[in-house]
């Protein structure tokens, strides 16, 4: 009797998992009990795996995370269809991923948040980037400051001739001040550099952690989860990070409150300050019920300065890599240099337009090194339909750049590093739609105009003053380190002068 119970509770549980929550979704991967398909990134790398279930199972699949279905579309024409054209459909994030309540003080940032909220933040953010000179020369200044402090410190490492030195950790470094002067108006520089991978730890480890499984199990409820031994232990670790990391801006905020004066009508000069003085108004209106409490503030703070550093900065190394991987392509980018430029002056965005083969080398580089393996989640405002698939309100769904980065219906032979896709037959630089590494829509990057910016002034400089090659050791050299981003691993470069 107690087999036959058995085997009709081992049937409805697998005809359950098997097929019937599967019926009406898109197709992909079998998912195993509590995993889903999160086993998979085991073994072999995300973006990898998600380019193989891509060829497996088409353009639209459905993945699993623990007992999550995410519906992921692959391939640019359903992408824009969906995303870019029906965007407020799509611009929703999940509402159960609980880990995120608890980093973020519930539905709080930019990033994590939907509805008015976030409408309302992202706007206001927009607009003070604005305001502190994004696509005018204010901006340019800020970036340009930061290029030139690095470009200082490494020819002072190097001396007279040259040397292996970590130009990662100076580009870090130089990203990192970027971002926390317009969040909180002061640059780490070699000063607080301690300060700063203080910071870049926390962010560092969140990020990775986004990539493991036992993180996504928990998800949906990390109070329940904790309950377990191996949970519980989890649960411990990932919280006293997570309240460090909260300490720290915590205490910047803080500190930042007392030093303003809010009589003064003065123009702010950093994002937290804005937001103080936007507080404060409110106030004074007797505006209560609003969306910018100091949850919110801390959140958009967090928000901006890890989505802000890491990508662009981590971007910046594999552009560097890959340069030193191709001689032939540093050498053409030299010459260019050479031939445009010809001296040691900083170079600004009056010289973008003509150099071509500098802002291939930047497109090439945010293709090939795909930074964003698996793109932030949406959910569904409500009901759709995608390519004859039924899909409800309020589910997950994702527009997965790093397998459309890698598709050869675009960028044929993506697995070479080729700036010249990027060059037109006259050789001026061009960027096709499907080159969408800050996503699309009503959720894409909020950072594009920075990130662009950075990207481009860094790389400019960066090769005018320096040939950089391989470091005496290379063991290690190029490899990479998932997590919710693809970071090389730490890596040293031989780095020479050029003037
Ligand atoms: C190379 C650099 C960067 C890359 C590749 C990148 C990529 C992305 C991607 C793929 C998304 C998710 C889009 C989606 O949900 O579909 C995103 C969102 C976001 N990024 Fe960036 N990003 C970069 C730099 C930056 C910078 C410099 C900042 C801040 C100053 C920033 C702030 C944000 C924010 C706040 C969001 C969330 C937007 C929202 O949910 O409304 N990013 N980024």
């Amino acid at each position: 009797m107690f087999a036959l119970i058995l085997a009709v509770f081992i049937f409805v549980y697998l005809f359950f998992h098997l097929y019937w929550k599967r019926k009406n979704l898109p197709p992909g991967p079998i998912p195993i009990p509590f995993f889903g398909n999160l086993h998979s990134f085991y073994f072999t790398d995300m973006d990898a795996q998600l380019q193989k279930w891509k060829k497996q199972y088409g353009d639209i699949s459905t993945l699993w995370f623990g007992g999550q279905p995410i519906i992921t579309l692959h391939d640019a024409p359903t992408i824009m269809e969906t995303f870019l054209k029906d965007g407020e459909t799509y611009a929703a994030r999940p509402n159960n991923m609980k880990w995120d309540d608890i980093i973020r003080l519930g539905r709080n940032g930019i990033v994590g948040s939907d509805g008015p909220k976030w409408r309302e933040n992202r706007r206001f953010a927009l607009h003070v980037f604005r305001n502190f000179g994004l696509g005018k020369n204010l901006m340019q200044e800020r970036v340009l400051e930061e290029v030139t402090h690095l470009i200082t410190d490494i020819t002072s490492d190097i001396k007279h001739g040259s040397k292996d030195i970590s130009i990662q950790n100076g580009i870090d470094l130089a990203v990192g001040s970027i971002i926390n002067g317009i969040t909180f108006g002061y640059r780490y520089g070699k000063e607080k550099e301690e300060e700063f991978f203080k910071v870049k730890k926390f962010a560092q480890y969140l990020i990775s952690e986004i990539a493991n499984p036992l993180f996504n199990i928990m998800n949906p409820d990390p109070e329940y989860y904790k309950k377990f031994p191996v949970c519980s232990a989890y649960y411990k670790k990932y919280t006293g990070e997570i309240q460090k990391m909260k300490d720290h801006f915590f205490n910047l905020i803080d500190k930042h409150r007392k030093g303003i004066n809010f009589d003064s009508n003065d123009e702010p000069t950093d994002f937290v300050e804005a937001y103080m003085r936007h507080q404060h108004k409110l106030k004074q209106d007797g505006i209560t019920d609003n969306n910018y409490d100091d949850a919110q503030l801390y959140a958009t703070v967090l928000d901006l300065w890890i989505a802000g550093q890491e990508t662009t900065s981590n971007t910046l190394a594999w552009l560097c890599i890959y340069l030193i991987q191709t001689p032939h392509i540093q050498q053409k980018l030299h010459k260019e240099l050479d031939d445009i430029i010809g001296s040691d002056r900083v170079i600004t965005l009056d010289d973008k337009n003509n150099l071509n083969y500098l802002n291939a080398i930047v497109a090439e580089t945010q293709r090939y090194c795909n930074l964003v393996p698996i793109n932030v989640p949406h959910r569904t405002t409500k009901a759709t339909e995608i390519r004859g698939y039924k899909i409800p309100a309020n589910t997950i769904i994702t527009h997965q750049i790093s397998t459309v980065l890698m598709d050869e219906r675009y960028f044929p032979e993506p697995e070479k590093f080729m700036p010249e896709r990027f060059l037109d037959k006259n050789g001026k630089f061009f960027q096709p739609t499907e080159l969408m590494p800050f996503g699309i829509g009503k959720r894409a990057c909020l950072g594009e105009g920075l990130a662009r910016l950075e990207l481009y002034l860094f790389t400019a400089n960066i090769f005018n003053h320096f040939k950089l090659d391989y470091p005496s050791n290379k063991t290690t050299f190029g490899n990479r380190l998932i997590g919710a981003t693809i970071t090389p691993v730490p890596f040293l470069c031989n780095v020479s002068k050029r003037f």
